[in-house]
């Protein structure tokens, strides 16, 4: 494949409140914190101490352990007990204010009382420090706030010898300050590059310090283009910056949302013994007199003593007293008498369906964060739902610019045919969006794509235009987003086809710029669109399988290739008629092999692999690089934890006569200390390599199944970090599979732990 990953920057999260560090309640800004900074390609972790010296002496940590980036959450308001900025003070060598305001600015569009924090930006060594609010809005906006500016500011402290988590680009200068601030929006750079007050890249370039936005933003230059890989980190911590309202929504309108809870059983599954057969329920010994009937729906009366048998229908609640069933065509009845011989009770009778066998009550079914499938929407019923709580689904308004574009009939004369009207709506309603039809294509003049793209925002949690994003006589869309005061958050990204998208902030909505060859903008479009609607859902950015490729494909040197494939037994088959105007080789195709920069991808080589339509299960990769049925079922690292015994029966398959299982569970013990928990940070690539070595387990031929997770985030003492399974016919096969899979794990995954001991001290490890 590629180089191996890089070491992404380490942001460290401290969260100042007395009462979570006491247990009293649970940290929520936090945990939001270090997952918008993941998002943004930090390896974040969190620590929660009590205010004031408590958070010094974290900060000192932080600094000693040289992070890139502390975020203090909570202790900047005006009580008596709110010291963080006090702490926060002496440690720093210099300060930029710029960042603070843009923080406050941003949190004071929804929040007047945001202008009330007296958080401080600056500069401790090389570690960059911000104190944000405490709030869980506070964290949201900081977020929102600090994505488009941390890149630069990073690379200039790291003297630009290391690549910054993502790029963003500062708007290019507004044609007249009125127009920038006609918009009303709060974006901080955008605000401070247009008035030139000395607020965030302002204050910056004066002190000739971070002045990437400040200096691209004067002299009109363009920025480098973002990773592919940033791209996708950077558009999906956008949407989890604007992560969109949860409500109780029924149980038919919420397919394909995503859960905002935990979805758990009201009752019991089964909520009382049932009968699965036709038969009768028997009490005592035989012979057994009839003395009744239930039917599936009814309340039984008891069976009154011994001898006694009730006919029951399938599904029917058993009576009290029951302590066999017998199915009718095992039974023999003659005058109101049952003889026959039922199997022995017992919890594997397959007659007796038992309260509880499929879940207890209260039992975690599905967890926050998965989408509703219709196996979801049947379960919550089962288990006695009639609402589920989601988020909205996002509102996508689809904008097509061209003068050259016809709607209907064949192409002639110069005019196209808009391939993009038809397509994108469909293509982003199968990624959970809310999508209308576009309006016909808007005219290629400034005045146009500014009313349209105000038109289009007035309503629309996100706006993809196609087209104009390049500076062709035609191409108005990045003076249509300056005019609105847009900040720029990607504006090109390294990768071809798609090179010229763009992910602009107007306000607190999104606008994603796809370029107008129609191939060009499917790419865009999944590289932008679908990580921001995750985000804005509150899902995970999607995660690629891994997929062995069945040809050769070229790289595209310093940039991304996304190559054009079809999905087949033999790995990701390259299919023609890939160009970036074409359409008729996605028409026959899965999605894109992706060959990363740097290199060129050989035929068997594993490469993730970008969908175009979600997978049925988007955590199964479609190949597991065996064609004759061996299946990763799942294949994760994750921040949720899961039902292990779940994840072993996963594998089960009817060939397969072994499963063998692996739990790795926090011990409270290291090297002779005692640990009390642990915080365990992933690299972003570590889900393509555990896919990847998922898979290559499952290339072993005597391999029926595997299932594999690892968690990220903090655990305690006792929870699953790892669990591993394999199902093979027989028992040597598939212990011999289940270690191999442990042992690559723990090998390749690029996981680092940060153990805390029971002596107050904390050390970082590679590795599980
Ligand atoms: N001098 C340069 N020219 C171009 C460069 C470059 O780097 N230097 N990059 C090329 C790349 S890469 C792309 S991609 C396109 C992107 O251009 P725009 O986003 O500005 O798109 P347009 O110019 O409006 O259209 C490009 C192409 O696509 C056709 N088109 C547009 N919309 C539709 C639609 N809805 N359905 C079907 N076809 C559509 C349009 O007619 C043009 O042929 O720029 C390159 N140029
Ligand atoms: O990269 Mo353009 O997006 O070749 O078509």
């Amino acid at each position: 494949m590629t180089a191996g990953p890089q070491q992404p920057p380490r942001a460290r999260v401290i969260v100042a409140s007395q009462r979570a560090a006491a247990g009293v309640y649970a940290d929520r800004s936090g945990p939001l914190l270090v997952e918008g900074l993941r998002a943004l390609g930090f390896a974040a972790d969190r620590v929660v101490v009590g205010d004031g010296a408590p958070v010094a002496e974290a900060l000192r940590a932080a600094l000693d352990g040289g992070v890139d980036l502390v975020v203090t959450s909570g202790g900047t308001g005006v009580s008596p007990t709110d010291r963080t900025p006090e702490v926060t003070a002496p440690l720093l060598g210099y300060q930029i204010p710029g960042i603070a305001e843009a923080v406050r600015a941003y949190g004071a569009r929804t929040v007047p009382t945001a202008a009330l924090s007296r958080g401080l930006a600056g500069v401790a060594g090389r570690t960059l420090v911000v104190n944000v609010a405490g709030s869980t809005g506070a964290a949201r906006d900081a977020l929102a706030a600090l994505g488009p500016l941390l890149p630069h500011a990073l690379a200039q402290l790291r003297g630009a010898d290391h690549p910054p988590p993502a790029e963003t680009r500062a708007p290019r200068p507004a044609s007249g300050s009125a127009s920038a601030a006609a918009s009303g929006s709060a974006a901080a750079s955008g605000s401070a590059a247009a008035s030139g007050s000395a607020a965030a890249s302002g204050s910056a370039a004066a002190s000739g310090s971070a002045a990437a936005s400040g200096s691209a933003a004067a002299s009109g230059s363009a920025s480098a283009p973002t990773s592919w890989e940033q791209a996708r980190a950077a558009a999906h911590a956008a949407g989890l910056a604007a992560l969109l309202p949860a409500a109780d929504v029924p149980l038919a309108g919420a397919d394909g949302a995503t859960l905002a809870a935990d979805l758990t059983a009201r009752t019991a599954l089964p909520a009382f013994d049932t009968s699965s057969v036709d038969g009768y329920a028997l009490r005592g010994a035989p012979p057994w007199r009839v003395v009744g009937r239930v039917l599936a729906g009814a309340r039984p009366a008891p069976l009154p003593d011994g001898g006694t048998a009730a006919e029951v229908a399938t599904g029917a609640m058993l009576p009290p007293g029951t302590d066999a069933v017998l199915r009718v065509e095992e039974a023999e009845v003659a005058g109101g008498v049952v003889t026959g011989t039922p199997r022995p009770a017992g919890a594997a009778v397959p007659e007796w369906r038992a309260a509880g066998a499929e879940a207890a009550a209260g039992a975690l079914l599905v967890p926050a964060g998965a989408a509703v499938t219709p196996a979801v929407l049947g379960l919550a019923a089962a288990a006695g739902h009639d609402v589920l709580p989601v988020h909205r689904v996002p509102r996508v308004a689809v904008r097509v610019f061209g003068d050259e574009l016809r709607t209907a009939g064949p192409a002639a004369d110069g005019q196209l045919r808009d391939a993009l009207g038809p397509a994108l709506p469909a293509l982003l309603r199968r990624w959970g969006a809310e999508v209308d039809a576009p309006p016909p294509p808007i005219a290629d003049t400034l005045e146009a794509h500014v009313a349209a793209l105000r038109d289009a925002l007035a309503d629309a949690d996100v706006v993809c235009t196609t087209g104009g994003t390049m500076r062709g006589p035609a191409d108005h869309l990045h003076a249509a987003l300056d005019a609105l005061g847009a900040t720029y958050l990607v504006d090109t990204v390294a990768v071809r086809p798609g090179y010229p998208m763009l992910l602009a902030r107007v306000g607190d909505r999104y606008v994603v710029g796809l370029p107008g060859n129609p191939q060009s903008a499917v790419i865009a479009a999944l590289t932008l669109a679908v990580p921001l609607l995750a985000g804005l859902g509150g899902r995970d950015l999607p995660a690629l399988a891994a997929v062995p490729l069945a040809a050769a494909l070229p790289g595209r040197g310093g940039d991304t290739h996304l190559a054009l494939a079809r999905l087949t037994g033999a790995g990701a088959e390259p299919v023609p008629h890939g160009g970036s105007a074409m359409l008729r080789g996605l028409a026959l195709a899965d999605g894109y092999a992706v060959v990363l920069p740097g290199a060129a991808a050989g035929a068997g080589a594993t490469v993730p692999f970008l969908p175009v339509h979600p997978a049925a299960d988007a955590a199964a990769p479609p190949v597991s690089g065996r064609a004759d049925g061996a299946v990763v079922v799942v294949a994760e690292v994750t921040g949720a934890a899961w039902d292990p015994a779940a994840l072993a029966d996963a594998v089960r398959r009817p060939a397969a006569g072994a499963v063998a299982a692996f739990h790795g569970v926090v011990r409270d013990h290291d090297g002779g200390r005692g640990v009390t928990a642990l915080t365990y940070e992933a690299h972003p690539d570590a889900g393509a390599v555990l896919a990847a070595v998922a898979a290559e387990v499952a290339a072993d031929p005597a391999v029926h199944a595997v299932a594999v997770r690892h968690r990220v985030g903090a655990l305690g003492v006792g929870d699953v970090a790892l669990s591993a399974a394999v199902s093979s016919a027989h028992r040597a096969a598939a212990f011999a599979a289940c270690a191999r899979l442990v042992e690559l794990v723990k090998e390749r995954l690029p996981v680092w732990k940060h153990q805390h001991f029971a002596d107050g001290t904390a050390e970082w490890v590679h590795c599980a």
